[in-house]
């Protein structure tokens, strides 16, 4: 539980202006004058009150998406309130907030026949003032494969993320999904699909309209910082753009930065060296690809030459290990990894490639559920005094391994972190804690960071900067208790962290258009990046209980 900040009650003059009219905070007098006297329930609450009930009623909700429906609904009539229950009780997230939705959504949606008008269909957007937007277009939601405008429920998910974790003020986020067509055959056929019922339009077609959309975007409101989200062809718009607009690809970049950092403080653990490291990936796409990379780039700055810090990393895909003599045309983001010192050797399973490699870690961005099989866990426990294994495939039904799994088969010896959280597990009489190596760490620092520094664009260093900021967030309990990342309660303290260090970095590569933090020291700019954050206790305040020392009424939980 997130601990509250201890402000005082918000004048009801700040009340009136800052919060939702139906808030039963108010006293009688804020009503009258808000002419909501009757039109609310008569009692009086505080605000640990008010989300003790928003608790109790969401517990009531059976299935994922009436949970989801019911926080929609609380964010869009009681902001406030929302972003305190969400603060108080982070691991509602990854769990709530963020499912396929097949109900419209608070976003916006431009279509494939929007076309030569997409800055007209912006401006249809309410809110003057849009800093960063997340966009989709549907095609590789999670591991669920393509979703089309179902997707949505992503980018909304995720600048929830943004506004919980980094403050950026919800006002100012745009969830952006494009309905260029699926196919999913089921939604095509489906009369309730909420998309244009067509085929995905081509890659060629994509990247035209795309083309028009970052115009548009940076016509509307310049300077937006785009974040992509869930393309499943993402490498091209991500070169395309980065270097043009204040953008970055989620999946391939920030995925690669939260591993990175799981990786740097798992390398710590097992005090085995970058050079002594053999990387087995079973997956090899935005994910997989991006996070291999980040690590690339680690290597070398701890003293391999780039040539031999890619050769500590070998790739499975779907028709095996990726090598030159495959005889099969590779996509280009596989070719980087490509090996070519199988001496004409093949292999087909994931079982064969770590007989054949003996890898010292084990990651899975594959979307197969339970690749990672007892067989091959043992084995690598068996090569290895601490096994570093990384199931990241989201959601927890596509992941490779559970950490329950993980433990067992490895004789509690694994070094572990997952994409989706799983519960700790009682081992030996010990309760094993999972690290979770979840975006949410590091995206939110970065899009604030890129926000408040006005980064002409986001660069590699950037990210770079964000990973090993989170890298160094962990506190000493944490260490102390084997985790690879912080708490998720530290959350905003941990954005606070990346977010700095991305300001710093974009200031000494001089992308910052925002110079006026330029030799500031970190105490400086925390303090400056904390003024700028959304808080919902600042901003609403905390009324507390009425009747001093009346315990809070433990029933509604
Ligand atoms: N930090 C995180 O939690 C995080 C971040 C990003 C993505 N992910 C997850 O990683 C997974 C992959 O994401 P992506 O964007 O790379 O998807 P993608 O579709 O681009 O890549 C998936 C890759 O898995 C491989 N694959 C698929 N089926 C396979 C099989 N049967 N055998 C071997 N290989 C197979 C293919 O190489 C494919 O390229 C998803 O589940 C996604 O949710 C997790
Ligand atoms: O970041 C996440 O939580 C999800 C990730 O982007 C994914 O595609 O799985
Ligand atoms: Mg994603």
């Amino acid at each position: 539980m997130a601990s509250t900040p201890n402000y005082s009650p918000a004048s009801p003059q700040r009340n009136l202006q800052k919060s939702t009219p139906h808030d039963t905070s108010h006293s009688l007098d804020v009503r009258k004058q808000l002419r909501t006297h009757g039109l609310l329930p008569p009692s009086v609450e505080s605000h640990a009150l008010q989300a003790q009930r928003c608790l109790k009623q969401l517990a009531s909700k059976t299935s994922p998406i009436e949970k989801y429906i019911y926080l929609s609904t609380l964010r869009n009539t009681n902001t406030h309130l929302f972003y305190r229950v969400l603060l108080e009780n982070f691991n509602l997230t990854t769990k709530t907030l963020t499912p396929v939705v097949y109900t419209p959504v608070v976003g916006l949606y431009v279509s494939w026949k929007d076309r030569g008008n997409i800055v007209n269909v912006l401006r249809n957007w309410p809110k003057p003032k849009v800093e960063i937007t997340v966009v989709t277009d549907g095609s590789r939601i999670l591991g669920l494969g393509d979703l089309g405008v179902n997707g949505m429920g992503i980018p909304v998910g995720k600048l929830t993320l943004y506004t919980g974790c980094a403050g950026i003020r919800p006002e100012n986020t745009l969830p952006l999904c494009l309905d260029l067509g699926t196919n999913n055959e089921a939604f095509l056929k489906d009369p309730l699909y909420l998309g244009t019922r067509m085929k995905k339009v081509t890659d060629a077609e994509e990247k035209e309209f795309l083309d028009e959309l970052m115009v548009a975007l940076n016509t509307v409101w310049p300077g937006i910082v785009v974040q992509f989200e869930d393309f499943k062809n993402p490498f091209p718009a991500l070169e395309r753009y980065q270097h043009e607009y204040s953008c970055f690809n989620d999946d391939i970049q920030g995925t690669g930065a939260v591993i990175l950092a799981g990786i740097i403080n798992a390398l710590k653990t097992t005090g085995k060296p970058a050079k002594d490291q053999r990387a087995v990936f079973i997956g090899a796409g935005s994910a997989g690809v991006g996070v291999a990379k980040q690590i690339v780039e680690f290597f070398q700055k701890e003293g391999l030459t780039e040539d031999e810090a890619r050769q500590c990393f070998w790739f499975v895909d779907t028709k095996g290990l990726i090598t030159n003599d495959r005889g099969d045309k590779l996509a280009q983001h596989k070719v980087y990894f490509s090996r070519d010192d199988n001496d004409g050797q093949q292999f087909k399973t994931l079982e064969q490639v770590v007989d054949y490699v003996k890898p010292t870690m084990l990651l899975g961005l594959s979307t197969i559920r339970g690749v990672f099989n007892e067989s091959i866990l043992k084995k690598m426990a068996q090569m290895n005094e601490q096994p570093i294994i990384f199931p990241l495939s989201n959601p927890s039904s596509n992941a490779e391994c559970s950490f329950e799994e993980a433990v067992k088969h490895t004789g509690g010896k694994c070094v572990f972190a997952s994409g989706s959280p799983w519960p700790p597990y009682l081992y030996n009489g010990k309760v094993m804690q999972p690290s979770q190596g979840n975006n949410v760490y590091v995206f939110p620092g970065i899009g604030l960071g890129a926000i408040l520094s006005k980064a002409v664009h986001i660069s590699q260093e950037m990210i770079y900067a964000s990973a090993v900021a989170l890298s160094k967030a962990t506190n000493a309990s944490e260490i102390n208790h084997g985790k690879l990342y912080p708490d998720l309660d530290r959350i905003r303290e941990v954005s606070v962290i990346v977010c700095r260090e991305v300001i710093k970095e974009a200031q000494r590569q001089g992308l910052d258009r925002e110079t006026s933090m330029r030799g500031k020291s970190d105490e400086e700019l925390d303090a400056w990046i904390r003024s700028r954050m959304y808080d919902p206790y600042k901003e609403h305040g905390v009324v507390e209980e009425k009747v001093a020392g009346s315990p809070l009424k433990k029933s509604l939980l």
